[in-house]
C-alpha cells in the first residue's frame, strides 16, 4: 500500500495549475486523487474528469472540481493504475472494471502517467486475466466466441450476480497466459460482436512510475519495441 501511495503521489506532483486532469480508478489511482485533493486545498487550480463513478465520488469528497466529459476539449494528463506493465509499457487494465472509461480518457489525454507498485511489473503480459467488457445482451454467445479464440473467459461476478460496469456492461476475465501478438489479439477480441473493449493498453503510457517495497520510487525507461 505504501509503495502504491508513493508512486501515486510522485505522479500527482507533475500536475500544474490550469491543467485538466484525468483521474484513474483503483487503489493506486485513489492515492493520486487524495494527494491532488490536498494540493487543491493548498491552492492548486485544476479541473478533472474521472474514469469511474467511484473515482468521481472520491474526487468530489476531496474537493476536486469535476467537469462533464462533453465539455472537455483535451485532457492534459491522466494518472491511472494498471494490473500488469511489460518492459515496452504495454498494460493490462480493468481489474477494477473501469477499462472502457479508462481507455476513452487515456486516448483523449496528452499524457498518461501509469502508477503501480513493483508487483505489477512483468516480462510478458497475461498472467493477470485480461478483462473484456461485453454487452449484457447475448453475453453467453459473446463468451462462447471468446472461448473459440482460446481465451478461457470467466464471467466476472459480484455477490453471485454478473458484475455490472459503470457503462451497464458485463466483464469476461480471459485467462490467456503469456500474450504474444498483442495487436492481433486486440483486433480479434474487438471484432467479436458484443465485445465493447478489452483491457490491453498498447503504446498509451507516456510515463510509468513504480513504487517499491523499500520505499523508493522509480520512473521506468521504456525498452524499445521490436
Ligand atoms: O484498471 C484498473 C481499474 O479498472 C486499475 O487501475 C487496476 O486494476 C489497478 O488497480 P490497483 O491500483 O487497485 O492495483
Amino acid at each position: 500500500m505504501e509503495a502504491k501511495r508513493l508512486a501515486a503521489e510522485k505522479a500527482a506532483s507533475y500536475v500544474r495549475d490550469g491543467m485538466t486532469v484525468g483521474l484513474g480508478t483503483g487503489s493506486t489511482a485513489s492515492w493520486a486523487i487524495k494527494r491532488l485533493g490536498e494540493r487543491v486545498r493548498e491552492g492548486l487550480s485544476i479541473r478533472a474528469v474521472a474514469t469511474s463513478v467511484e473515482s468521481e465520488r472520491l474526487a468530489e469528497a476531496s474537493g476536486i472540481s469535476l467537469v462533464p466529459f462533453a465539455e472537455v476539449q483535451r485532457i492534459d494528463v491522466t494518472i491511472d493504475g494498471a494490473d500488469e506493465v511489460d518492459p515496452h509499457w504495454n498494460l493490462i487494465k480493468g481489474g477494477g472494471g473501469a477499462l472502457l472509461r479508462e481507455k476513452i480518457v487515456a486516448a483523449a489525454s496528452g499524457r498518461l502517467i501509469v502508477v503501480v507498485d513493483e508487483s505489477k511489473l512483468v516480462r510478458r503480459l497475461g498472467a493477470f486475466p485480461l478483462p473484456v467488457e461485453v454487452v449484457s445482451f447475448g453475453h453467453e454467445l459473446t463468451i462462447q466466441a471468446l472461448e473459440r479464440l482460446g481465451c478461457r473467459p470467466v464471467l466476472r461476478l459480484s455477490d453471485n450476480r454478473p458484475f455490472v460496469t459503470d457503462g451497464g456492461h458485463y466483464i469476461a476475465d480471459c485467462r490467456i497466459g503469456a500474450i504474444h501478438g498483442h495487436r492481433q489479439l486486440h483486433e480479434r477480441l474487438n471484432a467479436i460482436p458484443g465485445v465493447v473493449e478489452n483491457g490491453l493498453f498498447m503504446q498509451m503510457a507516456s510515463q510509468v512510475i513504480v513504487g517499491f517495497r523499500d520505499g523508493t520510487v522509480r520512473e521506468l525507461q521504456r525498452t524499445q519495441e521490436r
